[in-house]
């Protein structure tokens, strides 16, 4: 049995690996097991030098250097025919991927080109007794749990941000990652839409919303006013996030919305203030570690989920929160 991992390493354009990747080197080297080997797949011409020793250290024995000529792999079309040339090349047996939009697009896309079987949001993935890809996610809204069993023989599989923690290998036997390079043609299909302009985004010293480890969400509850949620997520290193009511409103961006219809999140520590805790939010969040709640409302439904729970004025509990943090901060 070929029992090749393949890793896609997201990265940004300065090259640095995106937040979670190295959970899913963790994941990939538990399914390989001890016959098999994990692979790294770079997509692009970005810096790849200043990653290795970190793969290394995280069980990464190669990485495909993929470039395709003048088609932008961040579109996915070409992501998933970059893919799609690494999985021939390598016979590989599982592809495992950050659960984001782009991905689950290049997923669907190589499924099609390979017949692999696709989970995505999975919380967990590991091997069955008899060798399958057995993938656990929840579904309905939160409200099931469910592990699905890849029955093809290329499993592609997208692991939530936050779902695996982490090891490196030992640290008397990092590896050195071998690179090869890999230049793939594209079809004429996948070129049919062409990046003609980019704009970056402001700089933000916040962590990427779907992969960060705290998350401080907004709801209705702050009526607009996300202040003192920034104010706390600045002084605890965290993301902001939002309801739908709050972004429908345009208080903040669309990308800043958790839940069914949103981004699945699953930090370790979720902070909901004014958010009522609606069946669709939650579907997004309830994956959290721990789940702290401040509402006004008593009979607030979120807090049927909350590990803590504060009812009160968001706007007199958040400030008072952030300011204990920062006294105990400076200690
Ligand atoms: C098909 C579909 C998909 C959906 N997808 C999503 C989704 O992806 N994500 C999502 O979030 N929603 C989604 N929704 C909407 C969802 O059903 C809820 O309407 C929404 O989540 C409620 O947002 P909220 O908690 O901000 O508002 P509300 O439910 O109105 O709750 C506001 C809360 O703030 C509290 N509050 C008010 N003032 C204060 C204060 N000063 N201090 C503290 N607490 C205060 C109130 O007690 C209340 O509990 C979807 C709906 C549908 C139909």
């Amino acid at each position: 049995m070929n029992a090749t991992v393949l890793v896609l390493l997201d990265h940004a354009e300065t090259g640095a690996l995106r937040g979670n990747v190295l959970e899913l080197a963790t994941a990939a080297r538990d399914l390989a097991g001890d016959g098999g080997a994990v692979h790294g797949v770079w997509v692009g011409d970005e810096p790849l030098d200043p990653a290795l020793p970190v793969l290394g250290r995280h069980g990464v024995s190669v990485v495909h250097a993929v470039t395709t000529g003048d088609a932008d792999p961040r579109l996915t079309p070409v992501l998933a025919e970059a893919l799609t040339a690494v999985v021939g090349d390598t016979g590989a047996a599982v592809v495992l991927a950050l659960s984001t939009f782009e991905n689950k697009e290049a997923a669907a896309r190589l499924a099609l080109a390979t017949g692999a079987g696709v989970v995505t949001d999975a919380a967990a993935v590991e091997r069955d007794a008899d060798g399958r890809v057995v993938a656990t996610k929840t579904v309905l809204a939160g409200t099931w749990t469910t592990r699905c069993a890849v029955r093809t023989d290329l499993a592609v599989v997208l692991v939530k941000a936050g779902a695996v923690v982490s090891r490196h290998v030992d640290a008397e036997a990092p590896l050195a990652p071998e690179v090869q390079a890999c230049e793939v043609a594209v079809s004429e299909r996948a070129t049919r839409v062409r990046v003609v302009e980019r704009t970056p985004q402001a700089p933000s010293d916040r962590p990427d919303l779907g992969s960060a480890d705290v998350v401080v969400v907004g709801g209705r509850g702050t009526e607009g006013d996300f202040g003192p949620l920034e104010a706390l997520a600045d002084e605890i290193g965290g993301a902001v996030g939002a309801t739908r009511v709050a972004t429908d409103e345009g208080w903040i961006g669309h990308e800043a919305q958790i839940g069914q219809t949103g981004v699945t999140v699953s930090p370790r520590l979720y902070v909901g203030a004014g958010v009522s805790g609606a069946v669709h939010h939650r579907g997004g969040m309830q994956a959290s570690g721990t789940i702290v709640a401040v509402n006004s409302d008593p009979e607030a439904p979120i807090f049927e989920i909350a590990d803590y729970g504060v009812v009160g004025d968001l706007f007199a509990v958040l400030p008072q929160l952030t300011e204990e943090l920062r006294r105990l901060r400076n200690g």
